[in-house]
């Protein structure tokens, strides 16, 4: 995931702000059901006020479920049809086990690219009726001045596109690739010779931002009844530039961002003015909830408490709240995002198998969930999985769902045995040490605190509850640990794991884990679950992913993954490299998300 330019450049600056969450329902003006988060932003704290827009339910010119485009690249059949072809070519000469999974993978990227590609070329009609077009251009007016895309067409011919080709195609990768995957399989089979790295858009180009943060200047210095500009900072500035037409932003935000510069302006809030220090609002939030068009607005604050905001944030609320009534797209109901008191509120509403409340976090959910999918189809049914740099657990959690089902052909997928998610910081150190279930009757209900669980829970309860399919009795156990993931290897973590998911932040893997995955696997030493097993062996002889065979690698960084790669190829740890594919997850910029299943 990549973390939005405008935050990221501002968020070193900010000293006196305090975060704060702020819970709203409807019919309340204020609450002052304040928390104030562990989390912070740069060097300093700051005040975090979050509540829901509303886009009217009944229109579908604020949801975009009408009025939504999808586009594809010119040639994009053909290429759909050759990445079909590629697939069904890599079954070719593997053994009985390899051939079975792989002509289940070939059937569902099939259908899966089947899928997309006809979704990218739909575009249904106010009238309801579809429409068959292909869009090849993001076609935003803002283009070349504001900072946000780097193409307008051409989506995928970006530099870091071209170095990954280049890399995956390189002989140093090359003689590392399973022998069918190969990209020399031409000179074998006389076939047509394709990129080793296969591109995936995985979205609609247009609409596809889920979430933004934007900064926010007053209009004008002299006259707080200018209200506030909002949008990104200009490039190599911090002049915030206006972006109202964004074709990138899904609808709802473009809509809830003029409502805001308006209320700002009618209510005369003090905006933020970086040369003095002085003003109130400062960045906003705004996250979609897709299936609903809802808006979930966080307003940062330059202020340390609540009551500094006083009267003016009572007033622009008030505004917002008489705007809503009037056009019916305002405020509905306020959550705390991703704590235990969200819950109730949140719509269990899924997307792709996932419960609503986990794409609040992702800017583009619709092309993380084709991530997921690749990364939860390369888990051969019935593994031990260990998933590192977790973040909310979508990758891991998304194969747990998926696996044990029934499937179209009717046969029982043998589930995961067993599923450990390994996040660093989600709950704000609220949770100490494992919290561990067995399927849903056998919940832990110590600690109410900790809201990781309450949403696994319910992740893990609805996706037995709500899908038509039925499910293995076997429930595979879960459990959810808060480390860092080198810690959490040397606890034994991934002792006894078949597959181990990371997904590092742009830094790549941290040292330790990759050194472990760099070590030769150690014959001699015993199959066990439990780093207790082995405390008779010195630690520095322990190889702590003996046992993983799968290692799915999902990269926002490819300059670190490239080197990531390089090491565990050359090591002597028999690393192959089965598949490498990259995500256009933000179509417009020069970011590609990449996938990359290594097997031994
Ligand atoms: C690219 S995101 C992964 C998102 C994840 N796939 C999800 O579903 O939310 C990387 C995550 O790793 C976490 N992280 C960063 N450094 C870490 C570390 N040393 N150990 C474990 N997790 C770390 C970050 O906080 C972030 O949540």
């Amino acid at each position: 995931m990549v973390d939005y330019p405008v935050i990221r450049d501002g968020a070193h600056k900010m000293s006196k702000l305090s975060k704060l969450t702020w819970l709203i329902t409807r019919g309340l003006s204020v609450s002052t059901s304040c928390e104030k988060e562990d989390k912070e932003i740069g060097n300093g704290r700051y005040l975090h006020l979050s509540s829901w827009y509303d886009n009217d339910d009944n229109d579908d010119r604020y949801t975009g479920r009408r009025s939504r485009t999808f586009a594809s690249r010119a040639g994009g059949g053909e290429r759909t049809a050759s990445a079909e072809r590629s697939r069904t070519r890599r079954t070719r000469g593997t053994s009985n086990n390899d051939s079975e999974r792989g002509a289940r993978r070939t059937e569902q990227q099939q259908q899966r690219q089947k899928n997309l590609y006809e979704k990218r070329t739909t575009v249904q009609s106010s009238g309801g009726e579809q429409s068959s077009q292909s869009l090849s251009s993001i076609d935003c007016p803002h283009f070349g001045t504001c900072p946000g895309c780097v193409v307008s067409t051409n989506i995928q011919d970006i530099d870091v596109i071209e170095s990954a080709k280049l890399y995956f195609s390189s002989q140093s990768v090359q003689k590392h690739a399973i022998p069918h995957n190969r990209k020399d399989r031409k000179r074998y089979f006389h076939e047509e010779e394709e990129e080793f790295y296969k591109v995936i858009i995985p979205s609609s180009i247009t609409s596809w931002r889920s979430q933004a943060k934007l900064a926010v200047a007053p209009t004008s210095t002299w006259s707080r009844s200018s209200g506030a500009t909002i949008g990104l900072y200009a490039r190599h500035s911090h002049d915030v530039l206006s972006i109202p037409e964004c074709k990138v932003h899904h609808p709802s935000i473009n809509r809830a961002v003029e409502m805001i510069v308006e209320a700002t302006k009618k209510v005369r809030t003090p905006v933020y003015l970086e040369d003095t220090g002085e003003g109130l609002l400062r960045y906003i939030q705004l996250q979609v909830e897709l299936s609903t068009g809802k808006i979930c607005l966080t307003l940062v604050m330059n202020a340390e408490k609540l009551k500094e905001c006083q009267p003016h944030l009572s007033f622009l609320v008030k505004e917002l709240k008489r705007m809503d009534d009037k056009r019916r797209c305002g405020i509905r109901y306020g959550v705390i995002a991703m704590t235990p008191a969200v819950i109730p509120y949140l719509q269990e509403i899924r997307l792709g198998g996932i419960p609503s409340m986990v794409h609040l976090l992702f800017g583009n959910f619709e092309g993380f969930s084709e991530i997921a999918r690749e990364v939860r189809e390369a888990i051969p049914e019935g593994s031990k999985v260990c998933e590192m740099y977790a973040g909310v657990g979508l990758l891991g959690l998304s194969s747990l769902l998926y696996h044990g089902k029934l499937k179209a052909d009717g046969k029982l997928d043998r589930g995961l045995k067993w599923l450990r998610c390994r996040p660093k910081n989600f709950d704000s150190g609220k949770t100490r040490g494992d919290k561990q279930w067995r399927g849903k009757n056998q919940q832990s209900r110590r600690n109410r605190d900790t809201s990781m669980k309450d949403l696994m829970d319910k992740m893990v309860s609805s996706s037995n509850t709500s899908d038509d399919m039925s499910t293995s009795k076997d429930q595979p156990s879960v459990t959810y640990t808060v480390a860092n993931a080198a810690s959490a290897l040397y606890q034994g973590q991934a002792l006894g794991a078949d597959v181990l998911i990371v997904d590092p932040p742009r830094k790549g893997l941290e040292e330790p884990v990759l050194q472990q995955l760099c070590q030769p696997r150690n014959s001699k030493q015993p199959y066990v679950e439990n780093a207790n097993m082995l405390s008779h062996l010195p630690r520095h002889t322990i190889n702590w992913v003996n046992d993983v065979r799968t290692l799915i690698y999902v990269s926002c960084g490819f300059d670190a993954l490239a080197r990531d790669c390089d090491q565990l190829l050359t090591s002597n740890a028999g690393w192959k490299i089965e598949s490498a594919t990259g995500y256009v997850l933000f179509p417009g910029s020069n970011h590609v998300e990449s996938v990359v299943v290594f097997r031994r």
